[in-house]
């Protein structure tokens, strides 16, 4: 694994400890005295540095979610709601059909606003609290706008969120507008509307909430560290590979630095650092494509299109520090099909894990990879879910079953669930019997449920 020098050498520009480095050419910035988003001179990524890493030891006895991890941060604690302490779940069934040692689910859904962006946000407002600003903005798929929404009105601070027209799921949208976010929908894709908010940004108009910002994958980090804690204390051992929905690539980088930290200041071995493994859709893969053609760039796609909202994405702004990450980690990246996803949405939901779409591309990617013979039947995997099923209800409803309507009668209402119950069966058998391969069970159950519904309809 690559040794970035986290910690070597401490420039006269550093603040309490802390201070700014260009990943490219190795620029140190004073942290908070101007704002900067990328490097003077180079224009590349930044990342924040520690003059001290801690270990395990220093998070003992320090509360629970992201400030438990104030050591790893900028900051001793930040605008809260509170965030991070996600359910690490057993899947056992989804285990056995995906044929792994282990597989857990981390599920960032379980957040205050319902994804991972809360923890970036933590931490990312409580830095435009120190640089003084007051005007906050992102641009959005939606996550990071219903975040952005809800800890800016926690720090009383105005925020602006550029959407997609369209291109938002409606869980998102209402959070962002009864949080009191100024919402401004763009005709144009995700990835112009960042355009544009670096350009307010880079004019001095809002302070840049999005994962360019260097503090947000700081508190993203913290993904990571809870992971391997609970992973450890549960199995004695961690994680062998992470596996995680691609976007922006944010989690994707912060999770790289976590553990190049957690190696650096010796809490972990380098062997011991899990493969991360990024998943994207197929109609939004630029990642992929980078890892498979071996590019350190990622080509730009213009149109892109995925029922997974949250990743529909044609221009990680990560991906300098993402692809690393994939690479020195011995992971790789896969691309899914919206029916894959939709499998997956399915199969977690049938473990009582409710997530959206972007979520349960981790899952079907595992499932990918695995029948592939790309991650071993020894392996223990943890798969990242990154927003609550809610987020997205109408791709929900599309994916669940539909409401049966039946008469104002008991007697009527028994006999219908009767009658419902062998059908059920029926679908259930031909859906299992093909579930080794997604389509041919969406069929199976397409074609049932349509029978179900004919069935009740003509009585
Ligand atoms: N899926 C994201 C896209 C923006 O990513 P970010 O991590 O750079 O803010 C969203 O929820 O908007």
């Amino acid at each position: 694994m690559a040794d970035l020098q986290l910690t070597d050498r401490v420039p006269a520009e550093a603040d309490d400890g802390v201070w700014l480095a260009c990943i490219e050419c190795g620029e140190s910035f004073a942290p908070f005295a101007e704002i900067r988003y990328t490097c003077d001179h180079c224009d590349g990524l930044l990342e924040a540095r520690y003059a001290e890493l801690p270990t395990w030891e220093d998070f003992e006895d320090e509360g629970r979610g992201v400030w438990r991890y104030h050591d790893a941060l900028p900051f001793a604690e930040g605008v809260t709601l509170p965030e991070g302490d996600t359910p690490l779940h057993e899947v056992p069934r989804l285990k056995d059909d995906i044929g792994v040692a282990n597989l857990r689910i981390k599920h960032e859904g379980m957040n205050p606003t319902g994804s991972f962006k809360d923890r970036g946000m933590t931490v990312g407002v409580r830095v435009a609290q120190e640089v003084g600003v007051d005007r906050l903005a992102c641009a959005s798929t939606g996550n990071t706008s219903a975040a952005l929404a809800a800890y800016g009105a926690r720090g009383g601070m105005e925020t602006l969120v550029l959407l997609p027209a369209g291109k938002v799921a409606a869980g998102k949208i209402a959070q962002a507008s009864l949080h009191g976010a100024r919402i401004l929908e763009v005709d144009g894709n995700f990835d112009q509307c960042l355009d544009i908010v670096q350009d307010l940004a880079s004019r001095g108009e809002a302070y840049l909430l999005n994962s360019l910002n260097p503090f947000r994958l700081e508190g993203q980090k913290t993904i990571g560290l809870e992971i391997m804690e609970e992973f450890y204390a549960d199995n004695g051992e961690y994680p062998d590979r992470i596996v995680l929905p691609v976007g922006n690539a944010g989690n994707t980088a912060a999770l790289y630095k976590c553990f190049r930290e957690l190696v650096k200041a010796g809490a972990i071995t380098e062997d011991q650092v899990p493969k991360l493994t990024g998943v994207q859709a197929e109609g939004a893969a630029p990642m992929v494509e980078a890892i498979r053609e071996g590019n350190d760039e990622t080509r730009r796609w213009d149109d892109v299109e995925t029922i997974a909202t949250a990743i529909r994405i044609g221009n990680p702004v990560n991906a300098p520090k993402a692809l690393p990450g994939i690479r020195e980690t011995g992971g790789t990246a896969v691309a899914v099909s919206d029916e894959e996803i939709t499998a997956a949405q399915r199969a977690l939901a049938g473990e009582g894990v409710g997530v959206e779409p972007a979520s349960a591309a981790s899952v079907a990617g595992l499932r990918k990879l695995r029948r592939e013979g790309d991650v071993g039947a020894d392996e223990s995997v943890v798969c990242l879910t990154t927003g609550h099923l809610l987020k997205d209800p109408d791709a929900a409803a599309k994916a669940g079953v539909d409401p049966e309507p039946v008469p104002n009668d008991t007697d009527a209402v028994l006999e219908h669930i009767d009658e419902g119950s062998s059908v059920v069966e029926t679908v259930r058998r031909q859906a299992a019997k093909a579930a080794d391969s997604p389509l041919p069970a969406l069929i199976a159950g397409g074609l049932g449920a349509a029978y179900l519904y004919r069935k009740l309809r003509s009585k």
